[in-house]
């Protein structure tokens, strides 16, 4: 069974599509990733998987079960970490991850939560005393410590310095690896890129690209840009497959000391998608 299947779906508010038709599937144990520019209907197609949100037409299933019918049980099988989590900002960081823990049949220790998070040093605070990106590495806390099946991430490393990132990025690859499935919605394409197995880019409500982070948009098959320099002069050639032209080159000994090969990168490739669709 697929963690989700999606056909058809569609939302509309006031007579406007915010999702005009998606169709989706994201395997068990799959790290899926949703890009796409602000307002194209990435956070409501989530809200609708995660029983949020109502549908106006359309097929989902997640986890087996329609999310606009399914019960506290099944609800229990899912991990989310909203955009915009409020924390109740008294308690303690271990307080407020055991108390909600309390609400899953097989909770994490609330301590352990915490260590995946990297907040060990900060369990007896109070989280209003917390930074910004130590209150978000609490809202991924409590995103885990029912152990979820699934886990929708929305934004997860908003304010998180870069090291923090590096550590969120290990304990998803983590989670994925013990058979989590992962749902992330992100603006920072080197996370979608380092993370996700497959991703999709959504505009205007609708699917326009998916694939690898390799594949997305063709990218597998883009050209080559080759650039080196030429008694002194900036010389650069776009070819399929390089090895050719190196070859070329270094027979004819040019200097190959400044040599760059690059083809398009993620964010290049999104962008086209995006500026193409708008
Ligand atoms: N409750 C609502 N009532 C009316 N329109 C809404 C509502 N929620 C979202 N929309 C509209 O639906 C569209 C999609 O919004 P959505 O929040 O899903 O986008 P998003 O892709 O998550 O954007 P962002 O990257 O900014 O989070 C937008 O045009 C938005 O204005």
């Amino acid at each position: 069974m697929e963690a989700i299947e999606v056909t058809g779906l569609r939302k509309t508010y006031g007579g406007q599509d915010a999702v005009a038709g998606i169709d989706l599937v994201v395997a068990r144990g799959e790290i899926f990733s949703l890009l796409g520019p602000n307002g194209a209907g990435k956070t409501t197609t989530v809200e609708i998987l995660e029983g949020h949100r109502r549908r106006t037409a359309g097929d989902v299933r997640v986890l087996g079960e329609d999310p606009g019918t399914a019960g506290s049980a099944w609800r229990s099988r899912i991990g989310i970490v909203l955009q915009d989590a409020d924390d109740a900002a008294d308690l303690t960081v271990h307080e407020m991850v055991k108390h909600i823990g309390g609400f899953y049949p097989d909770p994490r220790k609330a301590d352990e939560a915490i260590e995946l998070v990297g907040l060990t040093a900060k369990r007896n605070s109070k989280i209003r005393t917390l930074s910004g990106g130590q209150r978000r590495r609490v809202d991924v806390a409590l995103g885990i410590v029912g152990r979820p099946e699934l886990l929708f991430l929305d934004e997860p490393t908003t304010g998180f310095d870069p090291e923090a990132r590096r550590q969120f990025w290990d304990l998803i690859r983590t989670l994925a690896a013990d058979g989590t499935t992962i749902v992330l919605t992100t603006h920072y394409l080197d996370e979608a890129e380092a993370l996700a197995d497959r991703l999709a880019v959504v505009s205007a409500g609708r699917i326009v690209a998916e694939g690898t982070p390799a594949t997305l948009g063709g990218r597998g098959a883009a050209e080559a840009r080759v650039s080196w320099t030429e008694n002194g002069t900036v010389r650069s050639e776009q070819v399929s497959d390089p090895s050719d032209l190196i070859r070329h080159l270094v027979a004819s000994g040019a200097d190959l000391s400044t040599l760059t090969i690059t083809r398009p990168t993620l964010e290049d490739t999104y962008l086209s998608l995006i500026g193409a669709t708008r």
